[in-house]
């Protein structure tokens, strides 16, 4: 038997429109997940949530619609440490996808170089209470160092306040490291204030590449018109602007769908686009955020 949805949690939005921005081409969606469908990758006995299916065909078919090339998709905690559907996800799209797992401990240099060989470039690490229990920090120094000699690299997820606690480890892993959300900037504060200025001192101390993604999920106000646009995160917008200018080689974008956890709107993910032209406001600055970057990261050694 299937196990039912979260009670409250918002499917994704099931008619996208068109984007107006034209996205380059080779643009990556470099933060999107796969959610079962559960009939074939159960969902993780461990999880926190249960999500609506979101299947390998949807997410391309959403990549085609909004003029993507390639994605990256990242292990949900819905499936905790089972990567098979994520896995069944990269395979199927051939060099168009990379992916990012979530792995214990214990995992063997076989079981990693079976991952590296199926496009996985990277392990999450997620501190976010509401999805995952404690991630205790030697299992994931064990991890960090294991996935080191592969080149590849540890994308974090966590709440701003935690990062003072959080940063010294940060700092001490032997990997690439790669933040979630922008640190999941408390929006309602102001973007020069104590808290981002410490996360944007994270960023440039030790070099950390920022995916600029998820407005909808940091806003306060809600989408609103911005330039007679609908559906701008406007109070997120200097957020994702400061990180773009400060850090231009080093951002990333994605769509995060299928959108785990929404409750209270549910994003139009061609509308997710066209915000990106409110903090990737050049055309050299998206070329870089959802080309030339993630290739670099993702796809080292092709020409972006
Ligand atoms: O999709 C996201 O990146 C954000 C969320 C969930 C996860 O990342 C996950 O379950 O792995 C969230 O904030 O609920």
């Amino acid at each position: 038997t299937l196990a039912p949805k979260t009670p409250g949690w918002l499917d994704w939005y099931q008619d996208p429109s068109v984007p107006a921005l034209r996205l380059p081409a080779g643009a990556v969606d470099a933060h999107c997940h796969v959610f079962g469908p559960q009939a074939e990758f159960a969902f993780a006995p461990e999880r926190k949530y249960t999500p609506c299916d979101g299947g390998k065909d949807q997410l391309f078919a959403l990549r085609d619609h909004l003029g993507l090339a390639r994605n990256v998709i990242v292990q949900a905690t819905c499936h905790g440490a089972d990567n098979s559907a994520m896995l069944d996800a990269v395979r199927a799209a051939g060099d168009r996808a990379r992916g990012v797992a979530t792995v214990r401990s214990d995992i063997s240099e076989k079981e990693l170089r079976q991952l590296d060989a199926a496009g996985v470039r990277g392990v999450r690490f997620n501190f976010v209470r509401r999805l995952v229990d404690a991630s205790p920090k030697d299992a994931l120094r064990t991890i960090a160092r294991k996935i080191a000699p592969l080149g590849w690299h540890s994308v974090l997820y966590f709440e701003s306040a935690d990062l003072p606690e959080l940063e010294p480890f940060f700092a001490a892993l032997p990997t690439p490291l790669v933040v979630d959300h922008m640190g999941r900037p408390d929006v309602g504060k102001p973007v020069d204030g104590p808290e981002f200025t410490r996360f944007l001192r994270f960023v440039d101390h030790n070099d950390v590449w920022v995916k600029v993604t998820c407005p909808e999920r940091l806003t306060v106000t809600g989408p609103a018109a911005l330039d007679g646009e609908q559906h701008a995160y406007t109070d997120v917008v200097p957020f994702g602007r400061r990180v773009v200018e400060e850090f231009p080689d080093r951002v990333l974008w994605g769509t995060d769908w299928p959108h785990p956890n929404l409750t209270d709107h549910m994003p139009d993910d061609g509308l997710l686009v066209d915000h990106i032209r409110h903090v990737a406001v050049t055309a050299e600055q998206r070329h870089k955020l959802l080309v030339a970057n993630p290739t670099r990261l993702y796809w080292p050694g092709e020409d972006a």
